[in-house]
């Protein structure tokens, strides 16, 4: 029976080659009229796999689009797509010599030309005069592909849903086998269920073309769900590249944290693996050294339990319903201020305001040096 003492499994050392890398940027500066906008960003995005750019409204994610694409050219630094030099010192590929498929997030579909029209734009054109049913195979593959049926192929991009759009936008994307599939926010004009379909979609397409995708996107669970690696960017920066799981449950400071979801701060005294603070004694992620820390928790590492079961109690103040699940912002008894206390509680499960609770932190806390 495991006791809760934590098991470290052991295992023979394994060599693994990491995955190799599709774009690489090295020290990239760029923005627009003198004004500097990415201050000297690296990137490396992994062969195969989904990176999110993920960051607020003007943090420079579609200059970073642009500035791959080459439709920006960097004042320094280099940008380097599937070993090619394609922006550097001496270096310049034009952006339709890149070999790059590009969403956007209106999707850009021509109006004039049918489903069949936008898709074949990036195809070799057919020998004049003769029907190309090369041509017309290739464009149906790719219908399949984006999950559509072919009967969409003959109609115009005003017959079709946004959804649809998105979706044919990407086909085309995906149409001359590009090295690299960059989209910039290509799910956030979508309503919740289409966006999320549309988002599923997508993914399996991507993945079944082997596609290396960039998605730009300022949703965080979009970012998390959709992506393997996610770079996080914050003022012409990246803050943070890491897993999704690494990101939201190891965040490298206090803003990562509070940018990727609801985050509990409380202060207290770290001494090697110890915290003790106003939610009680608690476990750090890691090993610490002696000190004053700011501990940080998830909404949904607080379990609500009986009055006095629990390591410290708390009064509900009050309880915002989502269906699925609920938030309860919480004060403790004791009067001790702790900013952004709320817990997580599944739908069957929510207290009513003014019910006191004991508290119990589920696993353990990452600790920050003291603001
Ligand atoms: N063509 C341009 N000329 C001058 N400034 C620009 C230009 N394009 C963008 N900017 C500025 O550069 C900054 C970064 O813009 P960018 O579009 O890269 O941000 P973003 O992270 O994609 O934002 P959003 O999520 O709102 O699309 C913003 O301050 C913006 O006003």
């Amino acid at each position: 029976m495991n006791n809760g003492a934590v098991i470290e499994a052991v295992e023979a050392p394994v060599s693994v080659d990491p995955p190799a890398s599709k774009v690489m940027l090295r020290g990239v500066r760029a923005g627009y009229n003198g004004a500097e906008i990415l201050h000297g960003v690296d990137l490396t995005v992994p062969e195969g796999l989904t990176t999110a750019v993920l960051g607020d409204s003007g943090s420079g994610k579609t200059t970073l689009l642009k500035v791959i694409s080459g439709f920006l050219r960097p004042a320094d630094g280099e940008v380097v797509v599937g070993g090619r030099t394609v922006a550097g010192p001496g270096a310049w590929v034009a952006p339709e010599r890149r070999g790059i498929g590009y969403v956007r997030q209106d999707g850009g579909l021509f109006p004039h030309l049918s489903v069949a029209g936008n898709i074949a734009f990036g195809l070799p054109r057919p020998v004049l005069g003769r029907r190309d049913r090369a041509h017309r195979a290739r464009v149906l593959e790719l219908l399949d592909l984006v999950e559509l049926p072919a009967a969409l192929a003959d109609r115009h991009p005003d017959q079709l849903s946004g959804g649809q759009q998105q979706r044919v936008a990407l086909a085309r994307a995906l149409a001359p086998e590009p090295d690299l599939v960059l989209l910039d926010e290509p799910f956030s004009a979508l309503d919740t269920a289409l966006r999320t379909a549309t988002r599923e979609a997508t993914g399996r397409a991507l993945r079944a073309a082997g596609a290396t995708t960039i998605l730009v996107t300022h949703d965080q669970p979009e970012a998390l769900s959709f992506a393997d690696e996610v770079a996080v960017l914050r003022e012409g920066h990246f803050s943070q590249i890491a897993p999704p799981r690494t990101v939201y449950g190891e965040p490298a400071d206090p803003h990562v944290a509070a940018f990727l979801g609801d985050a509990i701060y409380v202060h207290g005294l770290a001494n090697q693996t110890q915290f003790r603070c106003a939610l009680g004694n608690l476990q750090t992620a890691g090993f610490v050294t002696r000190g004053a820390v700011e501990g940080l928790l998830r909404p949904e590492q607080l379990a609500l339990v009986a009055p006095g079961a629990g390591s410290v109690d708390a009064r509900v103040t009050s309880v915002t319903y989502f269906g699925h699940d609920s938030v309860a912002d919480l004060q403790l008894v004791s009067g001790v201020p702790v900013r952004g206390l709320r817990a997580r509680v599944v739908g069957h499960q929510v207290p009513d305001v003014g019910d006191v609770v004991g508290l119990q932190v589920i696993g353990p806390v990452r600790v920050f040096p003291s603001p």
